[in-house]
């Protein structure tokens, strides 16, 4: 990728995201970071070699594409004040905040912009990364492959042609690391009560996590078989699988994952205005 891209805040997400990049190839030179603290970006320097600033505006004017990386809640702030730099360059426009909408970001950086909003996840920092993706209509078929490309260097890409379908897309993967966390630390929490060593029954979990993608991903089988497949008759995992069901982890997948995309449609509704 030779375009510069601009990261406007360097956090959790566009750390991941600039870490993956830089893993798959692309230059640190063609990468910027902004924050308005030099502690956060002083290590990205260090670190990873890409160039840095303070001042959004003065990133905005190299840029070819821009990824707005800040907190929804300062979103409005963040776009107003860098506006002029925007309207002066006009780059492709990359968004990866939850719920906040394409028209209103576009509106607070000036209007008429080609805007991608995009639904990444934190696995993008080891490549492994799921992203949803929706463009504007100022988008064309360059500035598509771009911000293809731009996250395909970090994981897989999903594009959607109705906006709204990013509020399930964050419930499906964009929130979802935290999910099998929560699952690796109750699973780790009753090795140990059975008598593993933390330690080791962590590593067991997230081993067979991963192993359990892997083949779901490379096998023409659906999950549904897959899972028949290990549950033996009247054996070990039958039993585990009857208790998980019973306890209606489907019903509580259901609840959780509505919640969420329920969270991104409120927040575009309280921090989204125009
Ligand atoms: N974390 C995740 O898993 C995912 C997050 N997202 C989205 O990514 C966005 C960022 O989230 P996340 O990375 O978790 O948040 P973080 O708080 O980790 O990162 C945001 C960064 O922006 C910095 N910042 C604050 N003000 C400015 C400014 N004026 N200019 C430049 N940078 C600024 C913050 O600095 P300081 O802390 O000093 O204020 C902070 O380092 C959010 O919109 C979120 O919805 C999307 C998908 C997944
Ligand atoms: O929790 C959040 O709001 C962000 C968006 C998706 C993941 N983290």
């Amino acid at each position: 990728m030779a375009s510069k891209v601009t990261f406007i805040g360097a956090g959790n997400m566009a750390g991941a995201i600039i870490g993956g990049m830089i893993e798959s190839g692309v230059s640190p030179d063609d990468i910027m970071a902004t924050s308005p603290s030099d502690d956060i970006l002083a290590p990205l320097r260090e670190r990873l070699s890409i160039h840095t600033a303070t001042d959004n505006a003065a990133a905005v004017a190299e840029s070819d594409v821009v990824v707005l990386a800040v907190k929804p809640q300062i979103m409005r702030e963040v776009c107003e004040k860098m506006r002029d730099a925007v309207q002066a360059r006009r780059p492709l426009i990359v968004s990866v905040a939850a719920g906040l909408p394409a028209e209103t970001l576009e509106h607070w950086l000036g209007g008429d912009l080609p805007l991608v909003r995009c639904m990444p996840n934190t696995p993008a920092l080891v490549g492994a990364g799921a992203a949803g993706l929706y463009a504007n209509a100022n988008v064309d078929d360059a500035q598509r492959r771009l911000a293809t490309e731009l996250m395909e260097a970090v994981g897989l890409v999903e594009w959607v042609d109705d906006e709204a379908l990013l509020d399930a897309v964050t419930a499906v993967s964009g929130s979802a690391p935290a999910y099998f966390f929560l699952m690796f630390e109750a699973m780790e929490e009753t090795g140990v009560k059975l008598g593993l060593p933390a330690d080791t029954a962590r590593r067991l979990a997230m081993q067979t996590a991963l192993g359990a993608a892997k083949m779901a991903l490379s096998s023409d089988k659906l999950p549904g078989e897959l899972k028949r497949n290990v549950m033996s008759p009247g054996g070990t995992t039958e039993r585990a699988v009857e208790h998980l069901e019973e306890a209606g982890l489907r019903r509580i997948m259901a609840e959780a994952m509505t919640a969420c995309a329920d969270r991104a449609s409120e927040m575009a509704d309280e921090l989204g205005k125009r």
